[in-house]
């Protein structure tokens, strides 16, 4: 760290330890030298930003036309020749990550307390022309209050036709992607906001991810065949003595035939608790 970058910032702040590092910056637990105020400075060197420059400018923008209970201030910018230092609300309760993990999964009322606060903040943003593009549990951090801050909008966008102006770049956490982000059509980005919450809402209340794998093309797959019932795809690979995956390719086609006249009636009567199976003898 050459001195000279940091004159600027240690002007107002005393810099202390390092609580994140991430690509290409990393954050700094600070005090404003004089309200004596506990602050995080996100630290950015620009040459290591190379071609992501521009993302950084389009999330201080957008900060600066956000001001939300839910979202994390931005208090202070300052641009040296090598330097950007984003003077950001102090979040000490950390990442709703980690908060999950500790807990396992929330409770009801727990979660319901904390997705509100997601939502709110989500309406203002897309309220605003905005969509965050990077929703989940990581850039949602938790305040000296136990309250949700929503943070990196280094990923957002604010189309120019307005929000219903379709997008095309892929971008966020594929666990979190709507299948019309991951199938490269172009989307809506406050639609895809809305399925990351809903994955969101999932995580909150089951301590782990509907749509996960190690592996990412089996995660988009999985995304892509949302809710197929498994014991309704059994009962038909088994009737047609076909294998399970010319059934899903089958059915995934929702050609509305009687293929697909099969498996809504067989999720019926699943879903009142009758056997999952087709005319034999059951
Ligand atoms: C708009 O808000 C943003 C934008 C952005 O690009 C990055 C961040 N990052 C932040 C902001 C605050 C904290 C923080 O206060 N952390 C903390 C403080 C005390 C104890 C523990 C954590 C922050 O923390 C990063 C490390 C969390 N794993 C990142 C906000």
């Amino acid at each position: 760290m050459s001195a000279g970058d940091y004159e600027e910032i240690l002007k107002y702040y005393e810099l202390h330890e390092t609580i994140g590092t991430g690509g290409f910056a990393k954050v700094k637990l600070a005090r404003h030298l004089l309200t004596a105020e506990k602050v995080a400075i996100k630290i950015m060197d620009k040459a290591a930003l190379g071609d992501d420059l521009p993302r950084v400018k389009i999330e201080i923008d957008a900060m600066k036309n956000l001001s939300h209970q839910h979202i994390c201030r931005l208090y202070q910018v300052i641009e040296t020749s090598k330097k950007i230092f984003m003077v950001l609300e102090y979040c000490p309760g950390g990442e709703l990550f980690d908060y999950i993990i500790s807990k396992d999964r929330l409770s009801e009322e727990e979660a319901r307390v904390f997705f509100r606060q997601i939502v709110s903040a989500i309406a203002y943003v897309h309220g605003k022309g905005y969509a965050h593009r990077d929703l989940k549990p990581e850039n949602l951090l938790i305040d000296k209050e136990h309250n949700l801050k929503l943070i990196d909008f280094g990923l957002c966008a604010k189309p120019k036709g307005g929000l219903d102006y379709h997008l095309n770049t892929c971008c966020g956490s594929p666990a979190y992607a709507a299948p019309e982000l991951i199938q490269g059509k172009a989307y809506i980005g406050s639609e895809a906001d809305i399925w990351s919450m809903g994955v969101l809402l999932y995580a909150l209340l089951c301590g782990f991810l509907p749509f996960d794998d190690a592996n990412v093309m089996v995660t988009y797959k999985k995304i892509m065949l949302g809710h197929i019932d498994e014991d309704c795809v059994t009962e038909l690979s088994v009737f047609h003595k076909q294998s399970r995956e010319s059934i899903l390719e089958l059915i995934s086609e929702w050609k509305y035939d009687h293929m697909s006249a099969t498996y809504f009636l067989l999720q019926s009567k699943k879903a009142r608790g009758k056997h999952v199976c087709l005319r034999v003898p059951c």
